[in-house]
């Protein structure tokens, strides 16, 4: 099983307006099967500065698949299956505070979940885990993040709460406004169940949540559209490239196991007794849970 303290493989997931990583090197789309169902797209294999990398576009080539559709499941088990060590989440939000404005790059520690109808979870009947939630974002991937956009030179702010909603409708004035008084930074539609199942899977997750808009809250600016959101990421899409381009090197060596643990999530997580578990469950379970069982 790959450990966080050697070679890292770094994952990327791509979202909206973020279908390809061009940078790589010895690019190759790959299908990547899972017994959760379909990744939302093949898997893009490469290298950046001698780091394994593998990206995948959240919503598919063509941006096909909407939020509550996507297979976060399948997606984060075909990244396992790849060896990948680390996901760095790559997002588009709208922003909940005047000081993060369209362009701002915010490397967010918390979610809230108000999504609804979406598998959340690896686990289930016949194999019951609890994992922590605590402390969602992995904070070793989250330091690399945010001294790369500084030596960018790139705004970038580090903390905030990412509301997760379930959309696909923007939100209403009355809930940007109940967001925006539960002290929420950032609101989007995908980074939940993603994190949580980044975690169950014991890798490590952190989030560029890339600001597009200020929702509808904002008395100067108009409520946000699709197309504002497009117009915004073009602009910054050269900082996204550049932002990976540069933490990849700083993340390739490492001499130690994850500070913040997400290599052992499941450490104390399972509770189903032994003579207890469903057989063909644990199968599926091969990649994410393959080192406790
Ligand atoms: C294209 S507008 C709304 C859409 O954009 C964000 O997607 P992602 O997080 O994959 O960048 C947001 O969460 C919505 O899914
Ligand atoms: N305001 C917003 N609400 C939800 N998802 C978003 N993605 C980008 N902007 C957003």
């Amino acid at each position: 099983m790959v450990s966080s303290a050697g070679k890292p493989v770094i994952g990327v997931i791509g979202g909206s307006g973020v279908y390809e990583l061009d940078a790589l090197a010895d690019k190759r789309w790959q299908r990547v099967d899972s017994p959760f169902g379909a990744p939302s797209d093949e898997l893009l294999f490469g290298s950046l500065d001698g780091v394994e990398m593998v990206f995948l576009p959240r919503h598919g080539r063509g941006h096909r698949i909407p939020p509550a559709e996507v297979n976060y499941r399948a997606n984060i088990d075909a990244l396992k299956r790849a060896g990948v060590t680390d996901i760095i989440s790559v997002s588009a939000c709208g922003s909940f505070e005047e000081e993060l404005a369209p362009g701002t790059f915010v490397i967010v520690d918390q979610f809230i979940d108000r999504t609804i109808d979406r598998k959340k979870s690896f686990f289930g009947t016949g194999l019951v885990a609890h994992i922590s939630m605590a402390h969602p974002v992995c904070p070793r991937l989250g330091d690399a993040l945010e001294a790369a956009a500084q030596s960018l030179d790139i705004p970038v702010h580090r903390g905030g709460t990412y509301l997760a909603m379930e959309g696909p409708q923007f939100s209403s004035l009355a809930e940007s406004r109940l967001y925006r008084s539960w002290d929420c930074q950032v609101i989007g539609m995908t980074n939940m169940p993603e994190a949580k199942l980044a975690r169950e899977a014991e890798m490590c997750y952190a989030t560029v949540a890339m600001v597009t808009d200020y929702d509808c809250w904002h008395p100067d600016h108009d409520a946000v559209e699709v197309a504002t959101i497009i117009e915004v990421l073009m602009k910054n899409a050269d900082n996204a490239r550049s932002l990976v381009k540069t933490v990849v090197p700083e993340l390739k060596q490492r001499d130690a196991a994850c500070p913040g643990g997400c290599d052992h999530a499941l450490d104390n997580a399972l509770i189903t007794a032994p003579d207890a578990r469903d057989p063909d469950l644990m199968k599926k379970l091969d990649a994410v849970a393959g080192r406790v069982l």
